[in-house]
């Protein structure tokens, strides 16, 4: 009967292009967003069948499903870090090293390109909906746990991830020998930890130096500022799409974020204005983070992969609209109708 399993299974994943006729999956135009989201546990499989990863590491299908199920029962109904943020991430993952070719071109190891997809699906697990300072502030159990070493919400994200790996039959890791499986969790540690944007400040002058020199792939620090690099790309790539989804998706983060200064507000305590709904101006903010974050890190990454240059000019194109939206904002508040100017 367990094969019985397996073979539907992997049947449902070879047909499953065919079946909702979802073309374009491994381009980077494509938005995973538009996956139906009862075919998103299917999809997953099917970007580790793609990358020839279930052949190299002799997955079990049974395993490699059961674990992906457990991992989207991980997240929480967050109005932004859910599910479906978390398979958008792991997509982008994939387009990088299928159409970078990044392991035929040894830009990452077989070993390195799995734990990279892994850790892109398990990032933000368990993710409540608030930031690091809110733990911090709040003194929430987490911060209590994690706050003295920093990235408090990600290093519970690698605490949820180490639960699911351990739980029964769901230790995709389990044909590593003893060395390659110690590698393999100090890289998803390591991959998850990197997606704190705080730490992403501390690295992008070093990222920026490595990629102005020459990258040089046997040095190790060279090939860990690169997969941070990734990691930050995949969290941000909704930006990167089309102007409608990047729109909403930056709608879906601002909701999660109005929410949190809500909460601090019936807390007693002010929240800082990005999470302040009466004082926030999403286009400004929206074209500063794009022009402070997330254009010099996909700039950085089409230095070395001149494919990527049309992603910064999606990133260009939509930040002149966060532009025009600002302007007719802006129009609006200084007719002094500032009520209708939220709604908008
Ligand atoms: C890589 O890790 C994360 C973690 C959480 C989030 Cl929400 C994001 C994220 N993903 N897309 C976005 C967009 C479109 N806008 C954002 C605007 C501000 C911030 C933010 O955290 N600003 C404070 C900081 C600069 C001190 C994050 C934003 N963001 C990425
Ligand atoms: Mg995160
Ligand atoms: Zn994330």
């Amino acid at each position: 009967y367990h094969m019985k399993v397996e073979e539907d299974i992997v049947q449902e994943i070879l047909n499953c292009k065919d079946e909702h006729n979802i073309k374009d999956f491994n381009k980077f135009e494509f938005s995973p967003r538009c996956v139906p989201y009862k075919h998103m546990p299917c999809y997953t499989i099917k970007m580790f069948n793609d990358l020839g990863l279930i052949k190299h590491w002799k997955l079990k299908l049974s395993t490699l499903t059961r674990f992906i199920l457990y991992v989207k029962k991980g997240y929480r109904d967050a109005l932004y870090h859910n599910w479906i943020h978390a398979f958008s991430v792991t997509h982008f993952g994939y387009l990088l090293i299928q159409n970078l070719n990044l392991i035929n071109e040894n830009y990452m190891t077989h070993m390195e390109a799995l734990v990279f997809l892994v850790s892109c699906l398990c990032h933000d697990i368990d993710h409540r909906g608030t930031n690091n300072s809110f733990q911090t502030k709040s003194s929430t159990v987490l911060a209590s746990l994690y706050s003295s070493e920093g990235s408090v919400m990600e290093r519970h994200h690698f605490a949820q991830t180490m639960c699911i790996l351990n739980k029964e039959g769901c230790n995709i890791f389990e044909n590593f020998n003893s060395e390659e499986y110690g590698q393999a969790l100090d890289l998803l540690k390591d991959n998850i930890l990197a997606t704190d944007l705080a730490c992403h400040f501390r690295m992008m002058k070093k990222q920026e130096e490595m990629i102005r020199g020459k990258f040089d792939n046997t040095d190790s620090e060279h090939k860990r500022l690169f997969i941070h690099i990734l990691m930050t790309c995949c969290d941000l790539s909704d930006q990167t799409k089309q102007w409608k989804v990047s729109k909403k998706t930056a709608e879906e983060i601002y909701d999660e974020f109005f929410s949190q200064g809500d909460l601090e507000k019936s807390m007693g305590s002010s929240p800082i204005e990005m999470m302040d709904r009466e004082r926030a101006s999403i286009p400004d903010l929206q074209v500063q983070f794009i022009t402070d974050i997330v254009l010099p890190l996909f700039i950085n990454l089409s230095t070395l992969f001149p494919m990527v240059q049309s992603l910064v000019d999606v990133l260009k194109e939509n930040r002149a609209l966060w532009e025009v939206s600002k302007s007719i904002f802006q129009k609006y508040v200084e007719a002094g109708m500032k009520g209708i100017a939220i709604l908008l």
